[in-house]
């Protein structure tokens, strides 16, 4: 391997750079390397700047990417980690992501110091998110609690539970046990009870499309099923919404040769919602998911999907 270090770009948050640091690791590891010649650089992003209101308001996902991507683009960095659920469906010409980690438990945590699962919380109980989806999903499954939406980093939102602006928070259990902070949760909430993001607890890595030299360094540590499950995650929700306004939940589950996905919409306040489960081979994963997105858009209708954008503005 050549002597100038290899550079990993990422965001600077505390879960962005642990992903980066498990990526150098999983590296360093997989060619056997002993001496580190791999350089992380922080890069921040306008959506690390925006902390006042809701990203959905200003103007959606490619906010915690463009920064990293031009960096990417200009061979600043060679190699860009990301959370995959943050990720753009469609990325700029010249790059993309067709390196996955071994994907983390994709379920979200419910955390509360004063009960033990979203049941358990008595009527008039507030939840903290700041996730569209979670709201959704939790006003759907229980209409009788208060969600209050507030932005800000895992830290910051674990640090409102604690200054009592909410009662319980939902985050993804992968960032918290990448981060270290698995004891924090709650309680895990089982994927049939509450549907995780596209692309929850996957870390993809973007590279410069035809870079051979850094697609071969990564090819090592590939985790070929987390690809396949993106894949068809990926396909589902470019096919239905490249915004992040619409309350969207996706994951394929696979098993062996065959792949499972699970696709949800919702109405943001719950009230209404559509879902479906779509079959077929893992070597056919894009296309189940665009066939997931066909039989849900039939089913739910252009009304449906008009009246969610209407209600999330
Ligand atoms: N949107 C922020 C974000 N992006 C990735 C994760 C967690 C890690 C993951 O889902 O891979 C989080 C925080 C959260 O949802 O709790």
């Amino acid at each position: 391997m050549q002597s100038t270090p290899i550079k990993i770009g990422t965001r600077g948050s505390k879960l962005a750079l642990a992903q980066a640091y498990e990526t150098r690791q999983r590296l360093m590891e997989a060619h056997g390397l002993t001496e580190n010649r791999f350089e992380i650089v922080a890069i921040q992003t306008t959506g690390d700047m925006i902390q006042d209101r809701p990203l959905s308001e200003a103007g959606g996902k490619g906010l915690f990417t463009k920064e990293i991507e031009e960096a990417l683009l200009d061979g600043r960095i060679d190699l860009a980690v990301h959370s995959s659920k943050d990720m753009p469906t469609y990325l700029p010409d010249g790059l993309e992501m067709v390196t996955f980690l071994p994907r983390e438990d994709v379920r979200d945590a419910f955390i509360s110091r004063k009960y033990g699962s979203l049941a358990e919380m008595p009527e008039g109980a507030v939840v903290g998110t700041s996730s569209l989806r979670r709201q959704a999903m939790v006003k759907k499954i229980r209409p009788d609690l208060d969600v209050v939406m507030y932005r800000g980093n895992v830290q910051t939102r674990l640090m409102k539970l604690e200054q009592g602006v909410a009662d319980a928070t939902l985050l993804a259990c992968a960032g918290l046990r990448r981060l270290g902070e698995a004891e924090v949760i709650t309680s895990a909430i089982d994927v049939d009870d509450f549907l995780p993001a596209v692309g929850q607890g996957a870390i993809g890595i973007e590279t410069r499309v035809g870079d051979e030299r850094i697609l071969e360094l990564l090819g090592a540590i590939h985790h070929r099923d987390t690809e396949r499950a993106l894949a068809c995650e990926r396909a589902f929700l470019g096919a239905l919404d490249g915004s992040c306004r619409t309350p969207i939940a996706g994951l394929a589950r696979i098993d062996g040769d065959s792949l499972t996905f699970s696709g949800l919409v919702l109405m943001p306040d719950g009230s209404a919602h559509f879902d479906v489960v779509e079959e077929g081979a893992v070597i056919d994963a894009q296309n189940i998911g665009l066939r997931a997105a066909d039989a849900l858009r039939a089913k739910a209708g252009a009304a449906f999907f008009e009246a969610v954008l209407a209600a999330s503005h």
